[in-house]
C-alpha cells in the first residue's frame, strides 16, 4: 500500500473503542475499506457507507479482500477465544494492531506466530472527537511502512506517541488510557460537593461540567504548564488556596492518584494472563 492510498482494514470488535477509532478513519480517508466484524454487525450510522462491510468472521471476508491492518479492538477477555481464527491471515502484508488492555506481542505472537507483525497500542475515548492521546509500540517483524500506516491511523483520532519499552504500555494504560474515567468521576464528584454545599443538583452539574470543559480546553490551547494554570487562579490566602491547602495536602489528591494508578498499572498486567 503506498503512501495517499486509503488502507484496507479488517476491524475485529466494533464497540466503544473501536467504533469511535472507525468514525476517524473514515473522516479522514485514511482508510478507504474497511471490513468490520462484530457480533452487532456495521454500527447503524455506517450503514450504506459503501466503503464498509460486515463479515462473519475471518473466514467469510469478501472476494479478493486481504488487509493492510487488522485492528483486534475486542475486550481483551474475549480475545483467547477469538483470536485463533485469525491465524489464517497472518502474511508479510498485513499487521495486526491491538488496542486491547495487557494484551502483550508475546501472547499475539504465541497464537498468530512468530512471524507475525504486531503493533500494540492504547489510544483513549477522546478519539472520537479527534483527541484521543494513543501509545503504541511495535514487534520487530513489523515493516518500516506498517509503522507509518498504524502510525497514520492513530493520528487520525489524535495525538501518537511510539515507546521502544513494551512495559511501559501497562502505566500508559492506566495514566491516559482509562485516565479519561478519573476526569469525568471528578466532574461528578466536584457537582455532589457542589450541592453537598447548597448548590441545586441542576446547578451543581453546569458548574462542574463547564468547569472542566473550560480548564481542558485552557490547557489544550495554552503553552503555559498546568502548574502555572493552577497558580493563575490561586489568590494568596484567598479560597482557592483553602481548597489546595486539603487538596494538595496529605490526605489530598496525590496519595489517591498514586494508588489509583498503581491499581490500573497492575489490573494491566493481570489482563496478559
Ligand atoms: N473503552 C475504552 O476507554 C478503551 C478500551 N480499550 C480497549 O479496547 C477494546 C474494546 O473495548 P471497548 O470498545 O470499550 O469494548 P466494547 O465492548 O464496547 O467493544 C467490543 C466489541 O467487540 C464485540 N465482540 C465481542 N466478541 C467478538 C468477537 N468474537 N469478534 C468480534 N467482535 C466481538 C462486542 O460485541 P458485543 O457488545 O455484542 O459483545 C463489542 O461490540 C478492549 O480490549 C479495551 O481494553 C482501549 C483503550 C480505551
Ligand atoms: O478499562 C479498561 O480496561 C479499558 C482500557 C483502558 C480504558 N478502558
Amino acid at each position: 500500500m503506498s503512501e495517499g492510498v486509503g488502507a484496507k482494514l479488517l476491524l475485529v470488535g466494533c464497540g466503544k473503542m473501536g467504533g469511535a477509532m472507525l468514525d476517524g478513519w473514515l473522516a479522514s480517508g485514511v482508510a478507504s475499506r474497511v471490513v468490520v466484524i462484530d457480533l452487532s454487525g456495521v454500527p447503524q450510522s455506517l450503514e450504506g457507507d459503501g466503503r464498509v462491510a460486515a463479515a462473519s468472521g475471518p473466514d467469510a471476508l469478501p472476494d479478493g479482500f486481504v488487509p493492510d491492518v487488522v485492528v483486534l479492538a475486542v475486550k481483551p477477555q474475549v480475545m483467547d477465544g477469538a483470536l485463533p481464527a485469525y491465524r489464517a491471515l497472518v502474511r508479510p502484508g498485513t499487521v495486526f494492531l491491538s488496542i486491547a488492555a495487557g494484551k502483550t506481542i508475546a501472547y499475539f505472537q504465541r497464537v498468530l506466530g512468530e512471524q507475525a507483525a504486531v503493533v500494540r497500542s492504547m489510544p483513549n475515548t477522546p478519539a472520537a472527537i479527534g483527541r484521543g492521546m494513543t501509545v503504541a509500540v511495535a514487534s520487530p517483524a513489523v515493516a518500516q511502512d506498517q509503522v507509518a500506516l498504524c502510525d497514520r491511523l492513530l493520528h487520525a483520532v489524535g495525538d501518537v506517541a511510539w515507546v521502544e519499552e513494551e512495559g511501559l504500555l501497562d502505566p500508559v494504560t492506566a495514566v491516559s488510557g482509562s485516565g479519561p474515567a478519573y476526569v469525568f468521576l471528578l466532574v461528578e464528584a466536584l457537582a455532589r460537593a457542589g450541592e453537598a454545599s447548597g448548590l441545586s443538583p441542576d446547578l451543581a452539574m453546569r458548574l462542574a461540567r463547564a468547569t472542566v470543559c473550560g480548564a481542558g480546553e485552557l490547557l489544550h490551547q495554552s503553552p503555559a504548564p498546568a502548574a502555572d494554570l493552577r497558580k493563575a487562579v490561586t489568590s494568596p490566602n484567598g479560597t482557592t488556596q483553602a481548597a489546595l491547602d486539603v487538596l494538595m495536602g496529605p490526605q489530598g489528591l496525590q496519595p489517591v492518584m498514586d494508588a489509583a494508578v498503581a491499581a490500573a498499572t497492575r489490573r494491566s498486567r493481570e489482563l496478559a494472563q
